[in-house]
C-alpha cells in the first residue's frame, strides 16, 4: 500500500453536481462563464440542489422559503453575543452553524424532504449569522433579514442597516455564483466524509466550514488582502514578490491543485475588480493585483485562483477583510449541501487506508522502566 500525498489525482467519488474538465468548470453541465453572466445566486443554488434551473414558480417558492427561514433563533444570537469580540470570524461561523442544529426540530430527521429543507434553512441562515456576528462584535444590534430580496441584497443590508446600491448587489451576487460549488474540493470532501457516517447535515456543514477556514483553501482570500495591505502600494510590489519567492513563501491566491492553466473564475473576478475600482475611483488595489499577477505568472508560471481578485472586489464593496472567507461559506453552503444530499442518495462509508510507516514489533515497556 502506497499513499498518494494529498490524494492528488485520486478519484474519490462520483458526482453530477459540478465538473472540471480540461480547465472548464460547469455546474450541472452549464458553463460557469454563462452562469456568471446570466444567473442569479438563487437560481444557481436551486440548480445545484435539484439538478435543473428553476422555472418562475419554483424560483418564487425558493425565495419564499429563504424568506421564511432567514431569521436565526434568538438563542443563537444570544450565544454570539457571548463570543470574544476579537474571535476569528470563521471560528464564530463554525460555532454558530453548529448550534443551529440544537434549535432545529428536524435536525435528526434523515428523510430526503427534511434534508432538502435543512439545506434551504442553512442557505438562508448563514448570511444572517455572518452579518449578525459582524455587528455584534462592533457593539451594534443585529438587523433582522428583509423579505423578498436576494441573498446578496439581504446580506449587505443586514451588515450595514442601509439599502445597498444595485451595483454592489450585482457584484456580490456574481461572486456568490462563482463560489457556489467546485467538485471535490477539501471542504466539500470533509462534508461528504462526515455525512457518509450517516451523521446529520449540520455536522457535515460544520466540518466543511472548518476545512474552508484554512489559508490553503477558502482562507486564502483574506490572506490575499493581508498581503496587499503589507505591500501597501504599487512601488513595493516587485520587491515584496521577489523577496517572498526567494524565501519560498507561498503567494496567496495563486496556484491550484486541479487548474494548471488558470482558474476560469478568476477572469470574472478580475473584471469585477476593475469595474468596481473605476466606479469607486480607486484602482490602486486592482493595479497592484495585476502587477502581482504579472510577476508571479512570469517568475513561477502560477496563475491566480478564485481567491485572488475576490480580495479587491470585496474591499471595493467595503466588506471587512475577515468577512471574506465567511462570505465564501455563504455561497459554498449551496454546494456543500448539494453534495451532502448526493452522498445520502447513494451512501457508503468513506474510509480509506493509511500506509503505515511507523515502527513494527515494538515492545511494551512498563512505566517504571522507561
Ligand atoms: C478556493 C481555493 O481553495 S483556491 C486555493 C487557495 N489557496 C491559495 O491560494 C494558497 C496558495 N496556493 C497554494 O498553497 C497551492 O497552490 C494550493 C494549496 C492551492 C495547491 O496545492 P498543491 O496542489 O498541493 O501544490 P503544492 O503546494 O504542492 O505546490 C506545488 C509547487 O508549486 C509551488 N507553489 C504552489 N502554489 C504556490 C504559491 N501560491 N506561491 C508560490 N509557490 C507555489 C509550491 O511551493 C511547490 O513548489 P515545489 O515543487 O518547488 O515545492
Ligand atoms: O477545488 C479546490 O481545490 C479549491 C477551489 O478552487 C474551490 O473550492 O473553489
Amino acid at each position: 500500500m502506497t499513499a498518494t500525498k494529498g490524494l492528488e489525482g485520486i478519484v474519490a467519488a462520483q458526482s453530477s453536481i459540478s465538473s472540471i474538465i480540461d480547465g472548464v468548470l460547469t455546474y450541472r453541465g452549464i458553463n460557469i462563464d454563462e452562469l456568471a453572466e446570466k444567473a442569479s445566486f438563487e437560481e444557481v443554488a436551486y440548480l445545484l440542489w435539484y439538478g435543473k434551473l428553476p422555472n418562475r414558480k419554483e424560483l418564487a417558492d425558493l425565495q419564499q422559503k429563504l424568506d421564511q427561514y432567514a431569521a436565526i433563533p434568538n438563542e443563537v444570537i444570544e450565544t454570539i453575543k457571548l463570543y470574544p469580540k476579537n474571535t476569528n470570524s470563521m471560528a464564530a461561523l463554525r460555532s454558530a452553524v453548529s448550534s443551529l442544529a440544537l434549535y432545529d426540530p428536524i435536525s435528526g430527521d434523515m428523510s430526503l424532504e427534511a434534508n432538502q429543507l435543512k439545506a434551504i434553512k442553512l442557505q438562508a441562515q448563514l448570511p444572517t449569522i455572518v452579518a449578525a456576528f459582524a455587528r455584534i462584535r462592533e457593539g451594534q444590534e443585529p438587523i433582522a433579514p428583509k423579505k423578498g430580496v436576494s441573498i446578496a441584497h439581504n446580506f449587505l443590508y443586514m451588515l450595514t442597516g442601509e439599502e445597498p446600491d444595485s451595483v454592489a448587489v450585482k457584484a456580490l451576487d456574481q461572486a456568490l455564483v462563482l463560489h457556489a460549488d467546485h467538485e471535490l474540493n477539501a471542504s466539500t470532501f470533509a462534508a461528504r466524509v462526515t455525512v457518509a457516517t450517516l451523521s446529520d447535515i449540520y455536522s457535515g456543514v460544520t466540518s466543511a466550514i472548518g476545512a474552508l477556514k484554512g489559508p490553503l483553501h477558502g482562507g486564502a482570500n483574506e490572506a490575499v488582502m493581508v498581503m496587499l495591505e503589507e505591500i501597501g502600494s504599487k512601488e513595493n510590489v516587485t520587491a515584496y514578490i521577489d523577496n517572498a519567492l526567494a524565501n519560498k513563501v507561498k503567494i496567496m491566491g495563486f496556484g491550484h491543485r486541479v487548474y494548471k492553466n488558470g482558474d476560469p473564475r478568476a477572469k470574472h473576478l478580475q473584471k469585477m475588480s476593475l469595474e468596481l475600482g473605476k466606479l469607486t475611483g480607486n484602482l490602486e488595489l486592482y493595479e497592484m493585483s495585476t502587477q502581482i499577477e504579472e510577476l508571479v505568472t512570469g517568475r513561477k508560471g502560477l496563475k491566480p485562483n478564485v481567491d485572488f481578485y475576490s480580495a479587491s472586489v470585496y474591499t471595493a464593496l467595503k466588506i471587512p477583510r475577515d468577512l471574506f472567507t465567511p462570505i465564501f461559506a455563504v455561497s459554498r453552503v449551496s454546494g456543500w449541501t448539494a453534495h451532502i444530499l448526493e452522498q445520502y442518495e447513494n451512501n457508503r462509508l468513506i474510509r480509506p487506508r493509511a500506509e503505515y510507516v511507523g515502527p513494527t514489533q515494538a515492545a511494551y515497556i512498563p512505566v517504571d522502566e522507561r
